[in-house]
């Protein structure tokens, strides 16, 4: 076939001009990202080999080799994987962008180390050999193809790629870069085995490098004369230059700090040590290996739908797949890391993961682990690694409390919150603070649900329970409803929302009345319910305010006014429930009200104080014109 020319799509053309520039100070990492595709397609061929071992084409030693060339100025990485067809180089490395490429540009932001950051663990992979090369060549051929079907695929990273269809007698992929100016520091075998060494030690492949050895001569030209000269030549044989050996299947003690984090930077693509490596060997019924990592930093993606999450799974060595979602429950898709079983079968697929007993075990004792780590950072004499960790996970951990049902003690330990202790925004405190803080005869751990921190901490119904000291959780995360759904208590006491029927530290309160007073009170929320009519269950004199005129609060066991927000936004359709309006008959504006008798007067008033308790709880008025056509008339009136 004639040799043609595509152009990238936007946004990979985006990315490459990105990375070229962005990536400069990091530029080595191009050889872990090759070497890092190289060693998947080695994967994914002895995957294949395990049922079709005409794949091997003969070969039996799947490998990576490394050589450069001084005068050329080139790079070239080979691998003898399973190569790509014609029309997976056109998708894999050209026209069409990974789903995620969109989402990640409109990520960045400008800053140039945040930015190289976020392309890391976008895993840009194949492009980051533009980092070094202002030409890429790539020959490849699929295992099983004939010779002929190879394809060669040619750019220089500025918004065209060309392909031509090429004889490729072995299977697999060759990268040739032509480095750029300024480059010539990895025209070194010693700059590039010590990269190879850092970062890709523990690839479970040989990489091999061409090195000089002395060789002897042919034993006829030794049987000359001279017998005794060692006649020997220097010649350049392939020499394996990393470990090959899997981290995860080494001693513990073997392996030092250093290799754990590289090995995690090349499963993760982040620049950041992990927060935590949890590394484990079970023998016994169950025979498998976990290497697990928690990252420090969230992945750009964490909120990402469509993104895969999970662990990398290998059965007996072999690598089975990417993103094995099972072996994580959803809320820790954070974590990192490698799951290698003696006890699955080799043909193992996502539909058998997913309702298998060893997959089960495995992912409960993993599980098990992380959360054992977690509550063990989170006693630590230094609060702020645990704080580091909830301020960037807290959210998805949260998740945990509704999906993980078995672990929602131990989960419940862990979840940190804002309060009024501290009015903080940050959330900081853990509900065993708060039962350490509750007042003797305190019913409840109270909290209050709002759209926001600001919202919370300014809500009226915090009136009545800041003056006697009791402290109130102040959640505005938008899964909070949903927590609070699950989680109904801790250490034998009841959550409590505080918009949501009686708090009986209040209760017991209630100021002393005159009968004069009682009726007057009486009176004041009959003439209020009269004028609402259907658009309150009821009108009543609060406990809950001491400074503000009224308040709307859901009925014990009704859905909160929030709650409903949050469906509705969702496109629930729900039955209304509707909210009860508490007054604060101390209040000017009441005893203002108080003194009228027309319904007619009484009723603008009515209505302005349903609507000002509304609008502080963060409700959106139904008729905002006609509210504030009232307020006006309200104020003219006075
Ligand atoms: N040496 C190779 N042999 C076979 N296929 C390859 C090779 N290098 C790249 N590919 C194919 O090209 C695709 C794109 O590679 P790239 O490195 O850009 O992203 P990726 O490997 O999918 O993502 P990540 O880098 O995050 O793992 C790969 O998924 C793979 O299918």
């Amino acid at each position: 076939m004639q040799k043609e020319t595509h152009v990238f799509q936007t946004e990979v053309k985006q990315l490459l001009q990105l990375m070229i520039h962005a990536l400069y100070s990091n530029k080595e990492i191009f050889l872990r990202e090759l070497v890092s595709n190289a060693s998947d397609a080695l994967d994914k061929l002895r995957f294949e080999m395990v049922s079709n071992d005409q794949l091997s084409e003969g070969e039996s030693a799947l490998k990576i080799q490394l050589e450069f060339d001084e005068q050329a100025k080139t790079i070239t990485l080979r691998d003898n994987g399973i190569g790509m067809t014609r029309d997976e180089v056109i998708e894999n490395i050209g026209t069409i962008a990974n789903s995620g490429t969109k989402k990640f540009l409109e990520k960045l932001t400008g800053d140039q180390a945040k930015d190289s950051r976020l392309i890391g663990q976008f895993g840009v992979g194949f492009y980051s050999a533009f980092i070094v090369a202002d030409q890429v060549t790539l020959r490849t051929r699929k295992a099983g193809l004939a010779a002929d079907q190879g394809v060669e695929w040619q750019s220089s990273g500025d918004g065209e790629f060309t392909l031509e269809t090429i004889a490729k007698p072995t299977k697999g992929t060759e990268i040739i870069l032509h480095l750029k100016e300024g480059m010539d520091e990895f025209l070194s075998a010693y700059r590039l085995k010590n990269i190879i060494t850092t970062y890709s030690d523990h690839i479970s492949f040989p990489i091999e490098m061409l090195e000089e050895q002395a060789v002897k001569q042919d034993a006829v030209e030794q049987d000359g004369e001279n017998k005794d000269s060692d006649k020997s030549k220097m010649e350049l044989v392939w020499k394996q230059i990393n470990k090959a050996t899997a981290l995860w299947t080494q001693p513990k003690s073997e392996i030092s700090d250093e290799d754990y984090a590289n090995f995690y930077q090349t499963l993760s693509h982040d620049f950041e040590k992990p927060l935590a490596t949890l590394h484990n060997k079970v023998e016994g019924t169950l025979e498998y290996t976990s290497l697990l990592y928690i990252p420090t930093k969230a992945p750009f993606d964490l909120y990402d739908r469509d993104r895969r999450y999970g662990l990398k799974l290998y059965v007996k060595r072999v690598f089975i797949m990417d993103d094995a979602e099972h072996l994580m429950p959803n809320y820790l898709r954070f974590v990192r890391g490698v799951i290698d079983s003696n006890d699955l079968p080799l043909n193992v697929s996502r539909e058998i993961l997913q309702s298998n007993h060893v997959v089960d075990k495995i992912r409960s004792a993993s599980v098990k682990r992380i959360l054992d780590h977690l509550v063990k950072l989170a006693k630590d004499e230094d609060a702020s690694v645990y704080q580091g960790f909830w301020n960037t996970f807290g959210q998805v951990m949260k998740e945990g409390i509704i999906e993980d049902y078995a672990n929602r003690d131990k989960l419940a330990g862990l979840m940190r919150f804002s309060s009024t202790h501290n009015q903080d925004a940050k959330q900081t405190v853990s509900l065993a603070d708060y039962v350490g803080r509750m007042k003797e005869g305190q019913q409840a751990i109270y909290y209050l649900i709002a759209d926001s921190h600001a919202a919370a901490l300014g809500s009226p119904h915090l009136e009545g329970l800041r003056k006697k000291g009791i402290e109130v959780l102040l959640l505005s995360d938008r899964i909070d409803e949903w927590l609070v759904a699950h989680l109904t208590e801790f250490e034998g006491k009841s959550l409590k929302s505080i918009n949501q029927g009686d708090i009986a530290e209040l209760a017991d309160e209630a100021p002393e009345v005159t009968e004069e007073e009682q009726q007057a009170r009486t009176s004041l929320v009959e003439k209020l319910q009269q004028a609402l009519g259907d658009k309150v269950a009821e009108v009543k004199v609060t406990h809950r305010l001491t400074d503000s005129p009224a308040c709307v609060v859901a009925q014990e066991g009704a859905m909160t006014p929030h709650m409903m927000r949050l469906m509705e936004q969702m496109g629930q359709t729900l039955p209304k429930s509707l909210p009860v309006l508490e007054i604060n008959p101390n209040h000017p504006l009441l005893q203002k009200v108080a003194i009228l008798d027309e319904q007619a007067a009484i009723e603008p008033w009515a209505l302005f104080l349903l609507e000002q308790a509304q609008l502080a709880d963060g409700d959106n008025l139904a008729e905002p014109a006609a509210f504030i056509k009232r307020v006006n008339q309200l104020l003219a009136s006075v």
